[in-house]
């Protein structure tokens, strides 16, 4: 595997790939990112990770400066799983000048959930990933990117951005990968105490009981759905956690489920925070 750092060496690095299968990420790499690459390795010619910690879509309370960083890990767990290319770039080469120009993502979207709790954090990813798109695949005639499900809006977002820009990019969604007792993996996982680790199950059992009660009650969800979200929301506050939502909504579009929507066009969402710790999970249902 060549590590890059600079756009002009990945490009140089890439120069006889037609399709790149590209993987980004934070880095502080588990399972479920190298998930991520073996679902790429066969759907391109060159496979690509990139690791960055892009403070463009971090609040300033948020977790930019403790976020693990843990680089030379990262890079044998990468080769070890096949991948060709591995992209990480300094904040330098990246950003060598303040991010004025920004890809705004549809607020209908992108204000939503994670958007409403976070605000400006799909305008981070959006650029960035614009960014990192252009720095892969730039004069490619088609490549294609993995991006996992447990992030359910942002690949949603990617989604839009690659359709409506009509980037020639294919974009493939990957289960969430989870621990054995359920929990999705997350970098942020180890953040929780070992008390915290053995709670936090309680998110994924939340959003399986509100997606077993929203089924119960799909005669008439409009009107029973609110209820039904407060009481997830209240039980996991009763544990002492800080739910920002626990929510059913349409797949297609992210917004409350309205009459006649089907069972199969819903999903279950979460985010709540444990201690100093923010989760997020989802369950399609
Ligand atoms: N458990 C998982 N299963 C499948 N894909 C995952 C999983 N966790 C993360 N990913 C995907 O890996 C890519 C990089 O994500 P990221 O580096 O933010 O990892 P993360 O573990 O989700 O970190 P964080 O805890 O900060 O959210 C994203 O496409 C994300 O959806
Ligand atoms: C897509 C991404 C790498 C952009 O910084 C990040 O949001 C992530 O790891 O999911
Ligand atoms: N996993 C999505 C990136 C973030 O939480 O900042």
């Amino acid at each position: 595997m060549q590590t890059v750092h600079t756009i002009a060496e990945l490009r140089h690095a890439l120069r006889h790939a037609e399709r790149p299968a590209f993987v980004p990420t934070m880095g502080n790499l588990h399972a479920g990112h190298l998930a991520l690459v073996a679902q790429a390795r066969p759907l391109g010619d060159a496979t690509v990770a990139s690791i960055f910690v892009n403070r463009l879509q971090f609040l300033p309370h948020e977790d930019f400066d403790s976020y693990p960083r843990t680089f030379t890990a990262d890079q044998a767990k990468l080769a070890a799983a096949g991948c060709d290319v591995l992209f990480a770039p300094r904040e330098a080469d990246l950003y060598p000048e303040p991010q004025t120009f920004k890809v705004q993502p549809d607020p209908a979207l992108a204000d939503l959930l994670e958007g409403e709790f976070r605000p400006g954090f799909f305008t981070g990813v959006a650029t960035v990933v614009m960014k990192l798109f252009m720095a892969v695949f730039a004069g490619k005639p088609q490549g294609v990117a993995v991006f996992g499900k447990k992030d359910y809006q942002q690949l949603m977002v990617i989604r839009g951005l690659v359709r409506q820009l009509a980037l020639p990019i294919d974009i493939a969604g990957h289960d969430t990968e989870r621990a054995a007792d359920g929990l999705a993996l997350s970098s942020r996982n180890g953040y929780l105490s070992e008390a915290e680790r053995a709670e936090a199950l309680q998110l994924p059992l939340a959003l399986r009981v509100l997606a077993r009660d929203a089924l119960a009650a799909a005669h008439a969800l409009p009107e029973r759905l609110p209820a039904l979200e407060a009481a997830a929301m209240q039980q996991l506050a009763a544990r002492g956690w800080q739910p920002d939502y626990l929510t059913v909504r349409r797949r297609a579009d992210l917004l409350p489920p309205q009459r006649g929507d089907g069972q199969g066009a819903l999903v279950a969402l979460g985010a709540a925070r444990l201690g100093g710790t923010r989760l997020i999970d989802n369950l399609e249902i």
